[in-house]
């Protein structure tokens, strides 16, 4: 994507200047009142306003490598899609001093019927370049994207993988001043990555301006020189990664809905007011023992859909048992979101036999364990089976019952981590 230089501006050290942006979203009810405020029928206002981005003001200095970070929905990537024009914000100004490539939304000018190697020309062409300037970049761009023969087939041919190889090699070799990036360096395999981060320190030795939207911390810390953090459309403040990386852990935490004092006891009935739930939980099972109730707890005993990698929490969940059962299971299960299931136990494996119930009897299952778990959105299933006349019955079992998301300063490949120590010997 190229914007527009504006002038030449010897002067300025800024990349990037940002000045009392706001993006406001008009949301309605009703499709009906979209239409009627379009051609002006009512009086009456029928929308609500929702401000993705409100009054955020920020410069992005020449050569600096900024980080934004940010709960879900705090308006990073609007600001990124504004910086890059795609979006128009409602109010303020985004001045630009440089040629800007941006790896937001990959591969989007690609034509799926021509060749890889038509889509380089076309993409370039649409950059600005000439034909002799993309020639020059080709040896680069092919190399980089590693797909060998496949250059010359319809893109609508390749994998998802590939698409991003090439979409990624091209957006990087243009020889951009100012980088943006989305995630983007989340594609692709491990090795792909590996590259990618390569050429990101590349650009950054080479002096050149980046600006960079992640979740993943440990990346943030170690590419940024600054960061700033945005919640709910305003920014918060900016600072040292350290600095802000810690205050968006703690806003994490404190995100949810019911206040709690610290070490306070959870009430019975409690629990799943303070957290929050899937409304869409998938329930089922013949309900003689009952999962009435369940929670997760970080370190401090809090109620929280947030936990930090490495840090202390326990898994609870409260039974009821509407009949005599000889003994019942409990479990739980973490899945990603793609539905792998990564993690789980359940009292038979850890030993702990509840040998009897009568109908009535309730109990509190307490799963207290290390997270260990990748930084990223997982989902938390709990279970009550058991034998019932000596066959295998699922009692209760709710699939997807709430989120839990792991934030974390350093991720490592897979699922999950084995915390190795490591050391160099001479
Ligand atoms: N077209 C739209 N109409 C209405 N609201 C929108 C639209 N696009 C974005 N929003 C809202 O704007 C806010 C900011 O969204 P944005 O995608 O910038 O957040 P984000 O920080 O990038 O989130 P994430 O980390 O989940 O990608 C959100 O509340 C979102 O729901």
């Amino acid at each position: 994507m190229r914007i527009e230089k504006k002038g030449n501006n010897v002067e300025s050290k800024n990349a990037i200047e940002i000045r009392n942006l706001s993006k406001m979203y008009k949301l309605y009810n009703r499709p009906l009142d979209r239409l009627k405020d379009s051609l002006g029928l009512s009086r009456k206002k029928l929308y609500k306003e929702h401000y993705a981005l409100k009054d955020v003001s920020f410069d992005i200095g020449e050569g600096e490598c900024v980080g934004i970070i940010g709960t879900n929905g705090s308006g990073k990537s609007t600001i990124l899609k504004i910086i890059t024009g795609v979006l128009a914000p409602t109010t303020g100004t985004v001045t630009v001093n440089g040629r800007i490539s941006a790896l937001l939304e990959l591969g989007a000018g690609f034509n799926p019927e021509y060749s890889g190697m038509e889509n380089i020309f076309l993409n370039g062409t649409m950059l600005g370049f000439s034909e002799e300037e993309i020639n020059a970049r080709l040896d680069e761009i092919l190399s980089f994207a590693d797909i060998g023969d496949f250059i010359h087939q319809p893109v609508k041919t390749y994998s998802s993988g590939m698409f991003v190889r090439l979409a990624f090699a091209v957006a990087i070799n243009i020889d951009p001043e100012i980088l943006v990036v989305d995630e983007a360096l989340s594609v692709g395999d491990v090795f792909f990555q590996a590259k990618c981060y390569h050429k990101f320190e590349e650009f950054k030795k080479q002096g050149k301006t980046i600006l960079f939207v992640s979740h993943d911390l440990g990346s943030i810390s170690k590419y940024c020189d600054r960061v700033i953090l945005l919640n709910q459309g305003v920014m918060l403040d900016e600072g040292t990664p350290k600095a802000m990386v810690d205050m968006y852990k703690q806003l994490l935490v404190h995100q949810d809905p019911v206040k709690q004092a610290e070490g306070s006891e959870t009430k019975k009935e409690d629990w799943k007011q303070g957290f929050l739930v899937n409304p869409n939980t998938l329930e089922y099972g013949e309900k003689q023992a009952e999962i009435t109730d369940f929670v997760v707890m970080d370190s401090k005993s809090l109620q929280t859909n947030t936990i930090e990698k490495g840090s202390k929490f326990q898994i609870k969940m409260r039974i009821h048992f509407h009949e005599s059962i000889q003994q019942p299971i409990m479990a739980f299960t973490f899945k990603n979101i793609q539905g792998t299931e990564i993690t789980g136990t359940n009292t038979m494996y850890e030993g702990v036999n509840v040998e009897h119930t009568d109908a009535g009897d309730e109990c509190v299952v307490v799963f207290e364990q290390k997270m260990d778990m990748q930084g990223g959105e997982y989902l938390l299933s709990f279970g009550c089976t058991g034998y019932r006349n000596g066959d295998f019955t699922v009692f209760h079992r709710l699939y997807d019952a709430c989120n839990i998301t792991v934030v974390s300063s350093k991720n490592t490949v897979g699922f999950y981590d084995m915390n190795s120590k490591v050391w160099i010997e001479e």
